[in-house]
């Protein structure tokens, strides 16, 4: 008897997996390292971000014809509808011969995305069940940062609820106990989806390119119903705002400007990241990245890459206003240019 593996390789269209996760929970991570991979190689990918620009797609260090961006919103409510026209758009252009082929779609959602709804979509649309089917929908779990999804349970559960595969990552720095705690809330929420640890994204790239979801959901008549109905607001006052600089910025200044938000605001501050340039290194951008109270090091961007000019904060955190940060940064800045010059 033909099992429900043999069932979903008969079937020619084209895999679409969800990789969804908390902010900062490592999808970017996993992405870069699984797609850089031969088997993955042919992979469109589809970045939501829901900054005001995208940040995440330039370290992907992908083609452009391969990586897309859905930005300024958020793909489980605002961008629902851009996802399917963008999906669309895609099967009719490689119909054409106008895009080159590919073997699967990976959407990476953003922090704040509830999966269920994206991936509903390609249960409920005629013109993108001709092209595409659901694969599986991959949510990562970072242990390190329970008090980041007790800031917005909802939406850190409904990760977890529409998942097949739960990745936790950060498997390097995360202590027993706080991979015990995500693994009893991952199992209390999700009893069906497949587990695995990962350090920086090390899983098997069989595991997100065989892309049969739920195997045994497969053959169900109810299929998708795992993703439930519900689509789940998001947490109230989350938003997200950037922080535009057009001048390099002095290194020092910045790094205290970050510690002092974080000092003040930190259980608010959900994640940072941005694309920066600093007066001591002409040329040269830089990711700045932080999690939580967690900053990620540095990483200087390969030269050459296209990049937006000057630098740019995304920050996401619950009840933070633009301007009074904006504020800050200003005095900051004005104290440290009336300062006398260190002799
Ligand atoms: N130590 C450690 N750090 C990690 C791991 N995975 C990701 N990080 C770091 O965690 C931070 C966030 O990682 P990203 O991959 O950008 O997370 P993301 O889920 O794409 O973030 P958003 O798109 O903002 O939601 C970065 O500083 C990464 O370097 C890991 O397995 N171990």
């Amino acid at each position: 008897m033909a099992g429900p593996q043999s069932l979903a390789l008969r079937d020619a269209r084209t895999p679409v997996i969800v990789v969804s996760g908390f902010l900062g929970a490592g999808k970017t991570t996993l992405l870069r390292r699984v797609l850089a991979a031969p088997e993955l190689a042919n992979t469109l990918l589809i970045v939501n971000e829901i900054g005001e620009i995208g940040i995440d797609h330039h370290l992907l260090e992908r083609s452009d014809d391969r990586t897309m961006l859905l930005d300024n919103g958020c793909v489980c409510c605002q961008l629902r509808g851009d996802l399917q026209e963008m999906l669309v758009d895609i099967g009719m252009r490689r119909r054409r011969g106008e895009l080159p082929g590919f073997d699967r779609v990976v959407v990476e959602t953003s922090g704040l995305a509830d999966p269920g709804p994206v991936a509903q979509t390609l249960y409920g649309d005629a013109p993108l069940l001709r092209d595409y089917r659901l694969g599986h929908v991959v949510t990562l779990v970072d242990p390190t940062n329970a008090a980041g999804r007790a800031a917005a349970p909802g939406i850190a559960a409904r990760q977890v609820a529409a998942a097949d595969r739960v990745v936790f990552s950060k498997a390097d720095r995360a202590t027993p106990g706080e991979r015990e705690a995500a693994q009893d809330w991952v199992r209390g929420i999700n009893a069906f989806a497949r587990c695995q640890e990962a350090a920086f994204g090390d899983i098997p790239v069989a595991d997100l390119a065989d892309a049969t979801p739920f195997e045994w959901l497969a053959t169900a008549p109810a299929d998708g119903a795992y993703l439930g109905r519900r689509l789940v607001p998001h947490p109230a006052g989350v938003g997200s705002f950037a922080l535009r600089f057009d001048l390099p910025l002095p290194r020092a200044l910045l790094r205290e400007f970050l510690e002092l938000l974080v000092r003040l605001r930190g259980a608010d501050l959900l994640r940072v990241k941005g694309i920066v340039r600093y007066e001591d290194a002409p040329g040269q951008a830089f990711v700045v990245q932080g999690v939580g109270h967690q900053f990620d090091r540095e990483v200087p961007l390969a030269a050459g890459a296209a990049l937006p000019e000057g630098s740019s904060l995304v920050l996401i955190g619950r009840r933070l206003v633009r301007d009074e940060i904006q504020a800050l940064w200003q005095a900051m800045r004005a104290v440290a240019l009336a300062a006398p010059a260190a002799p």
